[in-house]
């Protein structure tokens, strides 16, 4: 069965979410405008599915040229030198206005294929093949691209909406467990901003879903694909309600960023960020205590670290803060929470107050 979630505003797309969707050659031809498809995916993703993917476009559309393209697997792929060189590779292809990218992997692979779709000729199709959980039910859908900078993570970037996203759940049985957990962590985040049944709901199936409950899964994504697709299409270029997808990532940002990309990974650092906005809101009387042990006591069954790892310095991450894209006038704004369910942007919060919640 395929799960579909449209996503609606000004150039409406569609997430199907299924078993195979990779091998629909003809689904994923029909997204190809010209003669040029790059396919571009990393180490770890490139040996099992790329060809497979340019064979079945290619059955569909035998007037097709494709090129594979791997990058390194990990978030340090996420560069302004590698963006160059996909640039430098669309080029050699000679691709033309009318090529389309796919983007066979992860959220780096994602974000880093969306932005060069962005950037080539000023603007590309790109069709998004998430192969994570994580890809899946967040960075594949909302048109985010961007790179990172050793001064700041995804400080380089544009919006540019996918032509389509095609999430085949077949992926996720060779995905490593860690990469799995990760993706829970932004499951998680949806509950926790806007739902509180769902949140009930991945409290009731975490074991399925640690399990890899096929239909479980299928539906932690078509719920969370749901709820970004709800905010994005009103909210696109993050002027407003948005920004409450970024619960968590003020401080998930400044650990990634701290620890150089190499440390934790986006979504354990958007689990230990989201106990720290918790705990912030807690501070701050927006919330109660026990809704952070619940938070925390949920992302820990799921197999998430909740705590900043230690060593880092706490002012060096209030200082990555101060360049997060929702600061306003060197000012830290946070999503902060009310409970289960409830969250909201919180302007000009005091530094000894984010300093005493990193715990
Ligand atoms: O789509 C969004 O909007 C989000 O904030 C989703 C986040 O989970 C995602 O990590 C996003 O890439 C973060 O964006 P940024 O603007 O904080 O760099
Ligand atoms: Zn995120």
């Amino acid at each position: 069965m395929t799960r579909i979630v449209d996503v609606g505003g000004h150039a409406p797309y569609r997430i199907a979410i299924g078993d195979g969707l990779l091998s629909d050659g003809a689904a994923l031809a029909s997204h190809v405008r010209g003669r040029h498809a790059m396919i571009v995916s990393d180490a770890h993703v490139t040996p099992l599915y790329a060809r497979g993917v340019a064979d079945a476009l290619q059955a569909a559309n035998p007037g097709l040229r494709c090129m594979v393209t791997c990058i390194p697997a990990g978030e340090s792929a996420k560069s302004l030198d590698r963006f160059a060189e996909l640039l430098r590779e669309l080029a050699d292809f000679g691709a033309t206005r009318d090529a389309c990218v796919f983007a066979l992997g992860g959220g780096v692979v994602g974000d880093l294929a969306g932005f060069a779709a962005a950037c080539w000729m000023r603007g590309i199709d790109c069709v998004q093949l998430p192969t994570t959980l994580l890809a899946m039910v967040d960075s594949s859908v909302g048109g985010k691209t961007a790179v990172d900078l050793p001064q700041g993570k995804n400080l380089v970037g544009a919006f540019h909406l996918p032509r389509a996203v095609f999430a085949d759940t077949a992926t996720l049985r060779t995905l490593p467990d860690r990469e799995l957990r990760a993706g829970l962590a932004e499951v998680v985040k949806y509950g926790a901003i806007r739902d509180a049944a769902f949140l009930d709901w991945i409290e009731t199936h975490a074991d399925a879903l640690l399990a890899r409950d096929a239909d479980t899964l299928a539906e932690a994504i078509a719920r969370s694909c749901a709820h970004k697709a709800a905010i994005v299409e009103r909210d696109p270029f993050e002027r407003g309600e948005r920004a409450l997808l970024n619960f968590g990532h003020t401080f998930a940002h400044a650990i990634e960023t701290e620890q150089g990309y190499g440390g934790l990974n986006h979504g354990e650092a958007v689990a230990v960020g989201m106990v720290c906005a918790a705990r912030l809101s807690a501070r701050l009387g927006m919330a109660v205590a026990d809704d952070t042990q619940r938070l925390a006591a949920l992302l820990r069954r799921l197999g998430l670290p909740v705590d900043v790892p230690a060593g880092l310095d706490p002012a060096a991450l209030v200082a990555h803060m101060r360049l997060d894209k929702k600061a306003i006038a060197g000012r830290l704004r946070f999503v902060l929470w009310s409970g289960a369910g409830a969250a909201q942007v919180v302007p000009d919060v005091a530094e000894a107050e984010a300093l005493a919640a990193l715990g």
